[in-house]
């Protein structure tokens, strides 16, 4: 379906009917970044935030969030049985209905009658058709990820949005209007779906009150970790955007606030499509599987309740530090004290419950790590949790050396930037961390605990501690 038209000209006009208002600032073509906020004179906060002034403020009816779009659903039947049939699964889900709505009303190949347009109809038509979020690169550009901690993702979100999308086309077989353009017509394809889903994980943000929701020309802000600007709801729950506080910004400048100054490389361009190289947050999120042979792995996984991760992060000092709740359930096993049990409430419904050393832990599987610092064996299990991670640290950077590049066909120079940048930086990362684990496993190899254990556990007669160093592996 084509997209409907408006451009930047039209913006002060849509702005004037809905109570939008730029102060001192303009939306202008930023080089290599879309749309963004410029200064239209020198403005300048004082570092005791006297001045504080405002540059943006959109009213609290434009804010796009889980009640604007029960309001709609209110205003059109169209709406309504739309999201009845296929959302209220989460708010992200109910605000790409809405903006796919508004995509077909904004279209020129729409014929009416189909329910009222909101100020989002036009304003939808002024978000970009092209994200550099990597849902949208080519495969040849995909290829760039190979090693990174965004391989696995990218394909994996694909995977789940076609999903999501031909779910959508399922459940609208029984609204006509709908099931010709998802499945008849195919005016509306998947594309358009990943589309929507770039836009609003490039966009959307958490604000206090009105929850996860899409701000129209906040949108238009470009981020930057010395960030000039901050955005937040007031009073009357208008969203505003002050100038930090001891700002100072000459006319031309751009004006940028800081889309999240922890997130890790990889998340900044999987979520916005580029990777902020000023920023000094150094990390990265592994995926972790339970252990192939461990009999517990379901009940493990179930128990943890989330994605089981390892982030590594360097600190200021470049210092890499390691979080992975999940690997000290990963390590322990029945005869350490772990045990599951089902169990049975009164009403007949079951639950799997955990227990360590006979105390149910159910709720504190995450911080399992604290739980077994007073047993006499925690160095033991320590020593396999950083057997493990050691292993699967090289296990990446030996991926990571392995890459060839053969590319598939033609790549746009800033994604093969972005990738190359993302590639070095983990390997980095992954390289420093593995000397870390590396010392940190031979420091508890020569703790006595350890070597009076590993001693106890030996056949007869071995220098335990010498074979311990050869062969990491047998701890695990
Ligand atoms: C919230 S929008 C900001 C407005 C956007 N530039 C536009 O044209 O609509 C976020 C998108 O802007 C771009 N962007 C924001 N900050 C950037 C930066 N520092 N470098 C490169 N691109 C940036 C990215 O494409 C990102 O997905």
């Amino acid at each position: 379906m084509r997209r409907g038209l408006f451009s930047l000209s039209d913006l002060p006009a849509w702005c004037v009917l809905n109570d939008v208002s730029f102060i001192d600032v303009k939306v202008a073509n930023i080089s290599g970044k879309g749309y963004g906020l410029v200064a239209e004179k020198d403005l300048v906060n004082g570092d005791d935030n006297s001045e504080s002034p405002i540059l943006l403020t959109v009213p609290k009816e434009l804010v796009l969030c889980a009640e604007a779009v029960e309001e709609y659903a209110k205003e059109s039947k169209n709406f309504r049985q739309l999201l009845d049939a296929a959302g209220h699964q989460s708010t992200r889900c109910d605000v790409l209905l809405f903006l796919l709505v508004q995509l077909v009303l904004s279209s020129p190949d729409y014929e009416g009658g189909q329910g009222p347009s909101t100020p989002w109809t036009q304003y939808s038509c002024l978000l970009p058709e092209e994200i550099p979020t990597p849902t949208m690169w080519s495969d040849a550009e995909l290829s760039l990820l190979r090693g990174t901690s965004l391989e696995p993702v990218v394909p994996a979100k694909l995977i789940t949005l076609t999903k999501e999308f031909d779910d959508l086309r399922a459940k609208v077989t029984e609204l006509p209007f709908w099931n010709e353009l998802l499945s008849i017509d195919e005016a509306i394809t998947v594309k358009d779906w990943i589309l929507l889903d770039a836009l609003y994980r490039s966009r959307s943000l958490g604000l206090p009150k009105s929850g996860e929701s899409m701000v129209p020309c906040l949108d238009l802000v470009n981020h930057s970790s010395q960030d000039t600007a901050y955005w937040e709801e007031n009073d009357k729950s208008e969203v505003v955007l002050p100038l930090c506080k001891g700002s100072k910004v000459i006319r031309g400048d751009e004006i940028t606030i800081d889309y999240g100054h922890d997130k890790s490389p990889a998340e900044m361009l999987f979520n916005y499509g580029f990777i902020d190289l000023e920023s000094n947050t150094r990390s990265l999120a592994l995926p972790l599987a339970p252990l192939d042979d461990d009999p517990l792995a379901a009940a493990k996984l179930h128990a943890f309740g989330l994605p089981p991760r390892l982030r590594l992060e360097e600190d200021e000092s470049g210092v890499p530090h390691w979080t992975a709740p999940f690997m000290y359930l990963m390590c322990l096993n029945e005869e350490d004290g772990l045990e599951f049990r089902v169990l049975q409430e009164t009403d007949g419904s079951r639950h799997l419950t955990v227990f360590w050393q006979g105390a149910d832990i159910t709720d504190k599987t995450s911080t399992i790590k604290d739980l077994i610092q007073d047993h006499e064996l925690h160095q033991i299990f320590e020593l396999r949790v950083l057997t493990i991670l050691s292993n699967i640290v090289q296990q990446k950077l030996e991926e990571l050396a392995d890459v060839k590049e053969d590319l598939l066909g033609p790549v746009r120079a800033e994604r093969r930037q972005a990738a190359s940048y993302l590639r070095s930086l983990e390997k980095g990362i992954l390289e420093k961390s593995h000397q870390v684990l590396n010392e940190q496993t031979s420091q508890l190899l020569q703790d006595e605990t350890v070597i009076g254990y590993l001693q106890a556990m030996a056949p007869d007669g071995n220098d335990i501690s010498a074979e311990a160093a050869d062969d990491e592996d047998d701890f695990s």
